[in-house]
């Protein structure tokens, strides 16, 4: 049965879009950037800080809550949202690409991935089947499908084989989940490596099976910046016209800007909660890395174009001092300060394409961050 729409969209610059898209916990504005709180905290800041700084949606992840403190457990305390406190949208990956970058130890077949926890070596079986489970007892509101993430620089037959594998995966977790099933949307991820021919390939196969989201994988994994720009500009506008597209683990502020304006409407990245904890912060001038000497003594707030509670309230002495103690408040306010930079970016990419001026906002980040292009 035809399902409601369950994106729109607002408004067009080029590629770009602005858009809304609609989940059981609520509307998110996009393009949007979404902070990662894999354990189901987004690191060093509470729920209350999240609101603070703009976020509508947040990410979790499934191979990290299956492993601690359970699915089952969090489902028995009411779900991911009651769990964590947080009542806005999540997004929760499917654990495949977390189970290759954490374990050396894993075998992967056509049933599933079979890999050991990092936490105690105890072995577990991952199936398509088996993460939608976790993602509905989790009770996240976009759910992704099991895949294979190619190692970056993987070669062509392997890349062309794990697509096959990726797709059976896709179709398994849409049988698990049948469109309109029930709340919780679920989307598919398109791979395919570096070969525009290929990705096409996963992306015609997905779109036959049909997901309510579609994700571009196998990106900013080691592969070089050009070859990710190129399968970026080839396949984001080929992405279904009419459903949130999503580009995984992306990125630096260049990256964001650069897949707004190939047509994609989501962004995860870890950089700017982890970038906060070893003291590099993004401000409207670029990089600032806060335990230079420079600071020492500079009254100015991190960011005069920021407003932040942590721009709002102290200087860059004093936030270089917390860093340099290695004072537990230096995590909290510079992962607020970072937040707010993404989440500002990307609410002023919205605007942008409502007015048109996508392109200054491009120059604008490319100037402030030369070495992003590289
Ligand atoms: N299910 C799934 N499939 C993917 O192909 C995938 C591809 C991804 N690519 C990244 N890149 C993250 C790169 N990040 C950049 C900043 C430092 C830490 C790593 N995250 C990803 C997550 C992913 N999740
Ligand atoms: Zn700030």
């Amino acid at each position: 049965m035809e399902r409601q729409n369950i994106f729109t969209i607002l408004a067009r610059d080029g590629h770009a879009r602005r858009g809304r898209l609609s989940t059981a916990h609520g509307t998110v504005e996009t393009p949007v950037f979404m902070p990662v709180g894999t354990v189901g905290s987004v690191k060093a800041v509470c729920p209350a800080d999240l609101k603070d700084v703009g976020a509508q949606i947040i990410l979790g992840n499934t191979y990290h809550l299956y492993l601690r403190p359970g699915d089952e457990l969090v489902a028995r305390r009411g779900g991911l949202h009651r769990f964590m406190r947080w009542d806005g949208p999540i997004l929760t990956d499917s654990g495949g690409f977390q189970v290759f970058s954490l374990n050396e130890l894993r075998r992967l077949g056509e049933e599933g991935v079979e890999f050991r926890s990092h936490l105690d070596g105890s072995r577990h079986l991952f199936t398509p089947e088996k993460v939608v489970s976790i993602q509905r007892n989790l009770g996240s509101d976009v759910m992704m499908v099991l895949d294979e993430c190619p190692p970056g620089g993987s070669d062509r037959d392997y890349v062309a084989r794990s697509l096959g594998l990726t797709t059976r995966w896709a179709r398994r977790c849409r049988e698990a989940y049948p469109a309109g099933a029930g709340e919780q949307h679920l989307f598919g991820i398109v791979q395919g490596g570096i070969y525009e021919d290929l990705r096409e390939e996963s992306l015609a196969q997905l779109a036959g099976i049909g997901f309510e989201g579609y994700a571009l994988g196998g990106l900013s994994v080691g592969e070089k910046k050009a070859d990710m720009y190129r399968i970026l500009a080839h396949m984001g506008p080929r992405l279904p016209e009419n459903a949130p597209r999503y580009l995984m683990g992306v990125g630096t502020p260049l990256d964001i800007v650069t897949g707004i304006e190939n047509g994609i409407d989501m962004f995860d990245c870890v950089l700017p909660t982890r970038n906060a904890r070893n003291g590099t912060l993004y401000t409207s001038q670029g990089k600032v890395n806060i335990k230079r000497a420079e600071f020492r003594e500079d009254d100015s707030p991190l960011d005069p174009a920021c407003s932040c509670y942590t721009c709002r309230t102290f200087s860059r002495a004093y936030l270089r001092h917390l860093y340099v103690a290695k004072e537990i408040l230096s995590f909290r306010l510079n992962t607020i300060h970072n937040l707010r930079y993404f989440l500002d970016l990307t609410a002023r990419a919205r605007t942008a394409i409502e007015a048109g001026t996508m392109a200054a906002l491009k120059a604008e980040i490319a100037a402030a961050y030369p070495e992003d292009g590289a």
